[in-house]
């Protein structure tokens, strides 16, 4: 393979473009919370733009997150908190405002537990005798914690998942491939799997990154090429339909994905097309590793079988991000799941903040999610 890094001096458009700002911040105004604003990157901008979304009310909030705005299991949770202490210091109908995010996108847990999280030390407070005020800071304390937390976790996660690529492909020089996008941008951090490869690169482990485009949003191609660049990391570009010769070639040493949500049993959803890499992973005898902190772990959600999929508009599928004309005939029909399930017996490894499960399965998971 021809060396095709990039470094971002090379991309035109990267040249000028500012600092990777947070994902998502709460700003509010010298006056008090009355003012908040929740200031999210506005991913679907990216790479070419780099444009913040200010949300001062609940729906702007949940269109923000149901059009992938704001996206990925990780920081839907923060969205999530936050949401709820933006209702609150706004003055909305807090209960409302809750099952509102909570519906907003049904498969990654984290978005729920999340406004869970936040609702929860909201309701407390005021049960507690507190006023709105105080119960809305007791709010926003915990999306403050719950933001840190996930920070930590990325680290402690980037750790474990470099410990375990050495294992795993002993002597560095790891070519890694991932799917979809799960660095800074869907994290209080510096991301889930991405934050591993990343820390490979630091370490000067990381021999190439593969980056699957990832259709029909291409979250790889837009958001992981553009993290990937901004860290002058090796990386190149892939449509998803040539990941299966790179196996064959024997171009993959392992493959690192994030999780929306982890099943007690180990089976995980991801971004539609993991499900297909942890197949041809299997059949060529490399790593599948999955990164994803206890918070994406959900202990109430069984197997495989009872993880809701989020279905997405067809129209996905039928258009090109920004083309003028359909690809497809106008009324073209479209199967567009947002995710797909891994079975356990497929995964190699679950990394999360807490340590390493191999082999996957209910008590190994659930080793994790006791710490
Ligand atoms: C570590 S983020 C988890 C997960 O979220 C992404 O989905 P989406 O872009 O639809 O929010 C993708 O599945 C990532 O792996």
């Amino acid at each position: 393979m021809d060396d095709q890094s990039v470094t971002p001096q090379a991309n035109d458009q990267l040249r000028g473009v500012p600092a990777l700002s947070a994902a998502l911040r709460w700003e509010e105004p010298p006056e008090g919370p009355e003012g908040a604003v929740l200031v999210l990157l506005d991913q679907t901008r990216l790479p070419a733009e780099e444009v913040e979304l200010v949300c001062t009310d609940v729906q702007a909030l949940v269109a923000a997150i149901s059009t992938l705005a704001v996206r990925g299991a990780p920081l839907l949770g923060l969205a999530g908190a936050y949401g709820v202490a933006l209702a609150a210091a706004r003055g909305y109908d807090v209960d409302e405002a809750a099952a509102l995010l909570s519906g907003a996108r049904p498969t990654a847990v984290n978005l729920s537990r999340g406004v869970r999280r936040a609702y929860d030390a909201y309701r407390a407070a005021l049960s507690a005798g507190a006023d709105v005020p105080a119960a809305t800071a007791v709010a926003l304390s915990e999306a403050r914690a719950l933001h840190a937390e996930d920070a930590r976790a990325s680290e402690s996660m980037a750790a474990h998942g470099l410990a375990l690529l050495e294992r795993l492909v002993p002597g560095g020089g790891y070519r890694v491939l991932t799917h979809c996008n799960t660095g800074a941008l869907v994290s209080g951090g510096r991301g889930t799997a991405f934050g591993v490869a990343l820390a490979a690169h630091r370490e000067g482990r990381l021999r190439r990154l593969w980056v699957d485009e990832t259709r029909p949003l291409l979250q790889g191609a837009r958001l992981t090429a553009y993290e990937a660049a901004r860290a002058a990391m090796p990386y190149t570009l892939l449509a998803d339909n040539a990941a299966g010769s790179l196996f064959a070639a024997g171009e993959v040493d392992a493959v690192l994905v994030g999780a929306d949500r982890i099943a007690a049993d180990g089976s995980t959803a991801n971004k539609v097309g993991t499900y297909p890499l942890a197949v041809l992973a299997r059949h060529h005898g490399v790593p599948f590793v999955v990164v994803a902190p206890t918070t994406t772990v959900d202990p109430a959600t069984p197997d495989g079988a009872s993880i809701e999929v989020e279905q997405r508009p067809g129209h996905e599928v039928t258009e090109l991000p920004g083309a003028a004309v359909p690809v497809a005939p106008l009324g073209t029909q479209a199967y567009n799941p947002a995710f797909d399930v891994t079975p356990p017996d497929l995964i190699t490894a679950v990394v999360t903040e807490t340590g390493v499960a191999s082999p996957v399965d209910a008590a190994s998971i659930a080793e994790l999610v006791a710490g």
